[in-house]
């Protein structure tokens, strides 16, 4: 890993050129003490909605949530989009994937469930494919999640991996990451041909901006952090803005 040159990123060249790959939390919103607790203005909607309208459909939102919160908190917009990691996936013309089969998580996920009502300030999001602990609340018990999630995801097998995220650790498919989602939308129409250009703020998002890399494009991380990616903006109202500033330079 490097240090992300501090240059400004670029600019979209054409409304032919860019596949704009987005992750949520911590770029296009700010991070709050719950998932619930992120706020969507109509501003952002109608920003996102006119960006994948002038790039022919090629905008997917990447994310650590699933589908259905994401489609939650943007509604009425349903844009293309890959949940919980890459295991499900949305095409740009509405069709869902579903990657992974969420059995195996049954037999852990009731025990996740008391060992977070165990704890105050801990919760789990279960997102049906991935479970999530959020310690937001109780930061002192980093350790323990991570001990608890490696000895839960150690009983699962290889299939599973423990990921650690920003106050949060979450029980994932080890069979997919940000970074096939990328290659999976890249080899799909509108996406296809285009210069895939990754935006995020964590170390999931890091695999996403090693495939836009691999296939030509680059990678925007927002925020402090080392990090493979190529360009950095410090926080999410300058993401904000650059998106802005894209949108406007795609009018012309
Ligand atoms: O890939 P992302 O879109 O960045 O999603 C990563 C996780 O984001 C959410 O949790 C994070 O944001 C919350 C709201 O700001 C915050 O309270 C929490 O501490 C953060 O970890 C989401 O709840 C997770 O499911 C995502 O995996």
């Amino acid at each position: 890993m490097t240090d992300a040159t501090h240059a400004r990123p670029p600019l979209p060249p054409s409304q032919h050129e860019w596949a704009l790959f987005l992750d949520f939390d911590g770029t296009l919103t700010p991070l709050v003490d719950h998932p619930d607790g992120v706020m969507v203005d109509q501003s952002l909607r109608d920003l996102l909605q006119a960006l994948s309208e002038r790039l022919d459909g090629a905008l997917a939102v990447v994310s650590g949530r699933s589908i259905s919160d994401l489609d939650y908190h943007l509604a009425p917009l349903k844009l293309a989009c890959a949940g919980q990691h890459g295991a499900e996936r949305r095409d740009a013309a509405g069709r869902y994937q579903h990657a992974m089969d969420s059995g195996p998580l049954e037999s852990v996920r009731q025990r996740l469930n008391e060992f977070a009502d165990a704890h105050h300030g801990l919760m789990v999001e279960d997102k049906g494919a991935s479970l999530a602990v959020h310690y937001r609340g109780a930061p002192e018990l980093a350790d323990t999640v991570v001990r608890h999630g490696q000895t839960m995801v150690d009983e699962l097998g290889s299939d599973f991996e423990l990921h650690q995220g920003k106050c949060v650790v979450e029980i994932k498919s080890s069979r997919c990451h940000k970074g096939l989602s990328v290659e999976t939308f890249m080899n799909t129409t509108p996406f296809s041909g285009r210069q895939p250009i990754f935006v995020g703020d964590d170390a999931t998002d890091e695999n996403g901006f090693a495939s836009a890399q691999a296939m030509g494009g680059f990678g925007i991380k927002v925020g402090d952090g080392e990090t493979r990616a190529d360009f950095r903006l410090a926080d999410t109202e300058q993401a904000r803005q650059w998106l802005e500033e894209c949108l406007a330079t795609l009018k012309q």
